[in-house]
């Protein structure tokens, strides 16, 4: 299995607050990683260093290196809307915009100019299919997205990201927002989706980690403490502080 994105040395200041410590880490190129550890430990900003959604922030300093497919995305040569692309982000409450639902997935691929009606009409399908809303929705791709509920917006949107055909998608907590039933059906897509695509999620849901994830990565007051194959981080973890944490005596 080949290896798709590393942090070397990864660190992060909000100011003068550390809030990621040297993190080293790498992800194969099929499969999914959750990202768990307690409030304030640093997965979401780990997670936003990995397509440059922290440069947005004022006053945020970077340090280290994170490559993807072996190049810096931190070098100034780096084009931000592609990156974005190839590194597509789902985050925790939906946001599709105002416009319908067929609007909302070929809006990546109309602005890389995208034109050919059959083309669009296609994409639509495909990621409408990949996200397990087609079904739903298909009589129905020019009502306004904002009109779905919760879990089929957020499925609209993970289509949005697919549809630009992505290499890795990072979500941020995308189901916390969500009933049980929408959580369960996006589980059911990501599992799906883990053979072809790099998958990265941060969850508060250790149950939900436990049940998707190929490999669990442990944070800690802006460290990496552990990382390893799930069933191995969640029976057997090596470090102290993952037992303490998965065991609930914190966070
Ligand atoms: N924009 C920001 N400006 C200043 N500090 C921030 C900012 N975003 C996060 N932090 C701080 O950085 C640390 C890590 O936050 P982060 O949101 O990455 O943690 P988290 O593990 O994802 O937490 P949660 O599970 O609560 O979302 C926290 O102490 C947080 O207060």
């Amino acid at each position: 299995m080949s290896t798709i994105l590393t942090t070397e040395n990864l660190s992060l200041f909000y100011g003068k607050k550390e809030a990621l410590k040297g993190v080293n880490m790498s992800f194969e190129k099929t499969g999914i990683t959750a990202l768990i550890g307690p409030s304030g430990c640093g997965k979401s900003t780990f997670l936003r260093c990995l397509n440059r959604m922290n440069d947005l922030i004022p006053g945020v300093t970077i340090t280290g290196d994170v490559k993807f497919n072996g190049e810096n995305i931190y070098a100034p040569t780096t084009d931000t809307v592609q990156l974005r692309k190839e590194i597509g982000m789902v985050f925790q409450q939906p946001n599709p915009f105002p416009f319908s639902i067929y609007e909302n997935v070929v809006y990546g691929l109309r602005l890389a100019g995208v034109r050919d009606k059959e083309t669009l009409d296609a994409a639509v399908e495909k990621s409408l299919k990949q996200a397990a809303i087609w079904d739903e929705v298909k009589d129905r791709l020019h009502v306004n997205a904002l009109a779905l509920s919760g879990g089929q917006q957020q499925r609209v949107c993970i289509a949005r990201v697919l549809a630009v055909e992505p290499d890795i998608i990072l979500l941020d907590e995308a189901t916390s927002a969500l009933d049980p039933v929408s959580s369960h059906m996006i589980e059911m897509t990501l599992l799906n989706l883990r053979h072809d695509y790099t998958i990265i999620t941060v969850t508060h849901n250790m149950q939900q980690a436990s049940r998707i994830s190929d490999r669990t990565a442990f944070f800690l007051n802006g460290e990496l403490i552990e990382v390893n194959d799930t069933k191995q981080i969640f029976m057997n973890p090596v470090k102290q502080e993952t037992n303490d944490y998965i065991s609930g005596r914190f966070g």
